[in-house]
């Protein structure tokens, strides 16, 4: 264990963006908006929404619903920035990738395989096929984002990325040397080894903050713990330690995305819960207290600018940070998207317990 510092302690950061955000649709948008324009100066907004965002029109119409929210945001950035990226198919074709380009929001595409994850049941069936896509979109400068795991059933859940990156991501980073990669949420040493083998800038992989701080027995021990469920699974401690060290390693090929994924409380804590973990409400605090720990505060820099290197994202705007206790909310009261006259509610990572670090 590291010396922590002192309460009281100042840093500061280049101001934090999220390079994988989902804010959802309806009823949720302006609050999710809301929370993370408190922290971040642009994030790149998930189009798992319901229905999926498939087309430049239905992306603008979503890039304008996320913009006004943030502007009526009392608090926060009223100038945050949102990067969009469209979702995927079998049927998506080279004319979108021509179209797409035009809109400076759009930065590029997500590749849900389908099965994988929430609302991937329109993602991406055969890659082979889409090799056209993604040629143009290497010549075009566009970002291919990638959620990198398989999901035939017949492949563990622990194995997901692991066979992911040797059957897709290979020859796909093989075929398109110069195609501007992101696997995002890696969760594993091999996404790791496999992005730092990769020579030159075009391969990011980005980190969530609870897969740096918490391995599977966050899940798993001493009861099933339905808020620590998402996707990629958290895996074992020997994976989270790899992960720590990439991401604070100062390679530039890691860079912030917390995958913050709210659902419903009673979505959750079902039978048949949904996955993903709603951290927007201190997804910044967590990545500096999880480098504090290793005594690496100095590398966070590195990793909050590398994301914006990579996505072009100008200004010298910083954030500073306090060593400073606060709790976390036990829940968020949301409505419900599915029943908007039902009040729902949303349980926050790390809830009723304290952080160690506060944005000033
Ligand atoms: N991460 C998750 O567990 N869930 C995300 C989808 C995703 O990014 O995989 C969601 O939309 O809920």
């Amino acid at each position: 264990m590291r010396a922590a510092v002192p309460d009281g302690t100042e840093i500061t950061i280049p101001y934090p963006c999220d390079f994988h955000h989902h804010f959802r649709q309806s009823t949720l948008v302006d609050a999710t908006v809301k929370i993370a324009s408190e922290r971040f100066q642009a994030a790149l907004a998930m189009p798992n929404t319901s229905p999926p965002i498939t087309t430049v029109e239905l992306c603008q119409e979503y890039y304008q619903k996320l913009t006004s929210a943030a502007q009526a945001a009392p608090a926060g950035a009223p100038n945050m920035e949102f990067l969009s990226v469209l979702y995927l198919t079998d049927m998506t074709t080279v004319a979108t990738v021509e179209e797409m380009v035009k809109h400076p929001n759009i930065r590029g595409f997500k590749y849900y395989p389908a099965g994988a994850t929430t609302n991937s049941a329109f993602g991406v069936t055969d890659v082979n096929k889409l090799y056209p896509v993604f040629s143009k979109m290497q010549e075009l400068g566009l970002v291919l984002c990638i959620h990198s795991e398989v999901s035939r059933i017949e492949i563990d859940i622990f194995d997901r990325e692991k066979v992911f990156i040797e059957e897709v991501i290979r020859p796909l980073v093989k075929a398109f040397p110069t195609l501007k990669i992101v696997m995002e949420h890696i969760s594993t040493s091999f996404g790791v080894d496999f992005i730092n083998e990769i020579p030159g800038d075009y391969l990011k992989g980005s980190i969530t903050p609870h897969h740096l701080v918490y391995n599977r027995n966050a899940l798993l021990v001493g009861g099933v713990k339905p808020h620590f469920y998402c996707l990629p699974i958290l895996k074992r401690e020997s994976h989270r330690v790899a992960l720590l060290e990439a991401a604070t390693s100062q390679s530039g090929k890691f860079i912030s995305g917390t995958d913050s994924a709210p659902h419903d409380q009673a979505r959750k804590e079902s039978c048949c819960g949904c996955a993903g973990v709603f951290n927007g409400h201190n997804a910044v605090e967590l990545y500096v207290e999880i480098f504090e720990s290793v005594g690496k505060l100095d590398a966070l820099a590195n990793f909050f600018q590398a994301g914006k290197d990579f996505y072009n994202i100008g200004g010298d705007r910083v954030m500073k940070l306090r060593k400073e206790s606060w709790k976390v909310p036990e829940t968020f009261d949301f409505p419900d998207e599915e029943n908007p006259d039902r009040a729902g509610k949303l349980v926050p990572l790390r809830a009723g317990e304290d952080m160690l670090w506060k944005i000033v």
